[in-house]
């Protein structure tokens, strides 16, 4: 087994989460210690201001240059961690195009922390043909597995659903002997999630987030927006799929004349409405839909998620998990797979034709700086 020390910093661009594993890649043997180091404003401004930018264009070394410092910073602060798992900033995702863009060198952040790196998950899955995301279902397959055998869940086939800024899900059947098993995992992302609505609550509010969805609780959603957003080519492609951050510009184009609380309950209504249309293309009806990710605690998205799912909705925390923190422990893990050279993505998960091991591993080449 491996310490290994998962770093992640998601679309919502609030921060990165950083979360200690002890694993072979395979099993968890045990989770460890979290935390999270908030971007400050004139972080968040510089990485907002490269969003959508490619390793050379204007903004954008500035951009990694800052997810570099502000990782390093938080690694320093667990000494015991033979091994990062670093996500970097996805400032740009076009796997049928462009490729993807996850900002940061892992290089230098092997030579800020004096530990061995791994990076860049994401590229090789692209090269290979998938779409580079999700990769965290194979890390729930290994979290449904770990709960099941603490008791925490029943082995049944269940869904785990990721609300950051984007939405993701993920169907896994714990009884399968792996992830990149045939039958194991199904993933795809729903829609999206929370993007929008910080971007409402900030254009309207002079706010980061919607607390609670208290806002979204007071409006009645906007069913022709809905509709019309239902519409999308998106949600009539088979999965796998994933999504840029903001590949659906039209929805805030079409809440712009709604009152505050309307817009902020049409944001929700079009979350729940996502993940349920995705439904469809589940191989079997889930057990339970395990929430994860900042979403969960919009108490106004689990309230329209339960009344439109077929299932059981709650948060991970029902089975033991810690649903802030599951992305960068995912990462952790990830990690490991990639140091002992095993699969990180599969065709259910990216639609990479065959099992693929993705991510780079970069060395210290210097102790680090005291
Ligand atoms: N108490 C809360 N009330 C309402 N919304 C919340 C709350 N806490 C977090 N959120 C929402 O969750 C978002 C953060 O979620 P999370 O940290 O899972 O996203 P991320 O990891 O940045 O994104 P992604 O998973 O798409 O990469 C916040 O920006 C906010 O919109
Ligand atoms: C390209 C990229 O960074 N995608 C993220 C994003 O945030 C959620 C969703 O979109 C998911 O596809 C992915 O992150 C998670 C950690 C994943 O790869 O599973």
């Amino acid at each position: 087994m491996i310490r290994a020390l998962g770093m992640m910093s998601g679309t919502s661009l609030d921060g990165v989460d950083a979360a200690m594993v002890e694993t072979d890649g395979i099993r968890i043997g045990a989770f460890g210690r979290s935390a999270f180091r908030a971007y400050s404003d004139n972080e968040a401004a510089m990485l907002h201001g490269a969003l959508g930018g490619w390793p050379h264009d204007p903004g954008v070394a500035e951009a990694a240059a800052i997810s570099v410092a502000a990782h390093a910073a938080l690694a320093r602060d667990f000494p015991e961690a033979e091994l990062i798992g670093f996500h970097g900033q996805t400032l740009a995702h076009d796997p049928q195009g462009r490729g993807t863009h996850q900002a940061g060198d892992g290089a230098a952040l092997a030579d800020g922390t004096g530990r061995p790196v791994v990076w860049d998950f994401r590229a090789e899955d692209v090269r290979q043909g998938g779409e580079g995301a999700p990769l965290a279902p194979f890390f729930h397959w290994a979290c449904a597995e770990w709960a099941m055998g603490q008791g925490h869940l029943p082995a049944a086939p269940l869904a785990f659903l990721n609300l950051g800024g984007v939405g993701n899900i993920t169907w896994v059947d714990p009884a399968a002997p792996a992830p990149e098993a045939e039958g194991a995992c199904l993933a795809f992302d729903t829609g999206p999630a929370n993007a929008p609505i910080n971007d409402l609550m900030r254009q309207r509010r002079r706010a980061l987030r919607d607390e609670g969805g208290a806002l979204a609780a007071q409006g009645q959603a906007d069913r022709a927006v809905i509709a019309n957003f239902l519409r999308h080519p998106y949600f009539e492609r088979p999965p796998p799929k994933s999504l840029d951050r903001d590949a659906f510009t039209g929805l805030a184009a079409a809440i712009r004349d709604l009152a505050d609380a309307d817009a902020a309950a049409t944001l929700v209504a079009a979350l729940a409405e996502s993940v349920a249309a995705g439904f469809r293309w589940l191989p079997a009806p889930p057990d339970r839909v395990l929430v994860c990710g900042g979403g969960r605690h919009n108490r106004t998205i689990m309230a329209e998620l339960a009344r439109l799912l077929p299932c059981a909705v709650q948060p991970v925390e029902a089975a033991g998990l810690d649903g802030d923190m599951l992305e960068a422990q995912a990462f952790a893990w990830l990690a490991v797979r990639v140091r002992r050279g095993l699969p990180t993505s599969a065709p259910s998960t990216t639609g990479v034709p065959r099992p693929a091991c993705g991510g780079r591993i970069s060395h210290p080449r210097r102790r680090p700086a005291r």
